[in-house]
């Protein structure tokens, strides 16, 4: 992609055409051009009129839906106005999830949404193409299953965002649906490989994970998870690698911040559960 900056207002943007306009406040406020001046252009917002140079102007789609597209390829204008207010659109209508063709953005919500996350909706989830249901961390699951069925070959998910933003709890999602496709069938005595890759997670966020500025439950460390399938699409195996361990945090902490969960939980527990 070749991205391309405007010193001179782009031939879509004339005067009286609705447009976002930079604003040092709020990001972006969506107004009317009332003058073109070479590079500066003037913009008539609900609240205040802004000159600013033509880089920091972009067309507005006037029939954009009040709550947004489900994939952002869809937008007329793919800049960042335009990605802003979808996500807003649409988290503010409680949808975290959005497309940007086969990459999944989430907006975190800071609060339990349980609704998303039930069994029916793997269920839901399981076998659907691609884009037909709302984005969800399970269609991105579910494609990377059937992909390395259908291909016979590895596949990766990469989660990233910067820290609080919700890369742990969307890989929980991610290996809740992969345990759900690939568990083996109910053995009554002993636990299935699925469920030990799933319960290491809360033994792996005591010794990595700590409370931060920016999150509670911060991970202090870099994680490889890799889930083996066998012949049927079945689990057999798992194997996790961290990396870069923030390893200062246990001799030098700075408040507000605190040391790893493992520390308090032993301060907490009562005498009896504590072997050394
Ligand atoms: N999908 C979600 N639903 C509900 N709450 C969420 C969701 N995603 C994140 N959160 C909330 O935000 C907090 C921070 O998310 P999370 O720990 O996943 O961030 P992170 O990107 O892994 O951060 P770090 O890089 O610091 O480890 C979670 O503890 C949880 O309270």
């Amino acid at each position: 992609m070749v991205v391309t900056k405007c010193t001179v207002a782009p031939s879509s943007i004339v005067v009286g055409s609705i447009v976002w306009v930079e604003d040092p406040e709020a990001a972006w406020l969506d107004g009317e051009v009332k003058e073109i001046k070479g590079e500066e252009i003037t913009v008539k917002c609900k609240e205040k009129t802004i000159v600013a140079k033509a880089s920091n102007v972009h067309p507005k789609d006037p029939e954009f839906p009040p709550s947004g597209v489900e994939d952002m390829t869809k937008l007329a204008y793919l800049h960042e106005p335009g990605v802003l207010e979808n996500l807003k659109c649409r988290f503010d209508i409680n949808e975290i999830y959005t497309y940007t063709a086969n990459i999944l953005i989430a907006v975190n919500p800071f609060q339990r949404l349980p609704h998303l996350y039930a069994s029916n909706m793997m269920e839901k989830y399981k076998g659907a193409a691609f884009g037909e249901l709302s984005p969800h961390p399970f269609a991105i699951a579910d494609s990377a299953y059937r992909q390395m069925i259908k291909e016979r070959i590895s596949q990766a998910i990469l989660v990233s965002g910067e820290s609080g933003a919700g890369k742990t709890e969307s890989t929980k999602s991610l290996m809740q649906y992969l345990a759900f496709m690939g568990g083996q069938e109910k053995n009554s005595e002993k636990r299935s490989v699925e469920q030990k890759v799933l319960e290491s997670n809360p033994v792996l966020e005591a010794f990595g994970n700590a409370k931060t500025v920016r999150n509670n439950n911060s991970s202090r460390f870099g994680k490889f998870v890799e889930i083996q399938f066998n012949e049927k699409g079945r689990i057999s195996g798992a194997a996790i690698r961290t990396y870069l361990l923030e390893r200062s945090r246990v001799c030098q902490v700075s408040d507000p911040e605190r040391n790893y969960h493992c520390f308090y939980m032993l301060c907490a527990a009562p005498p009896e559960v504590i072997v050394l």
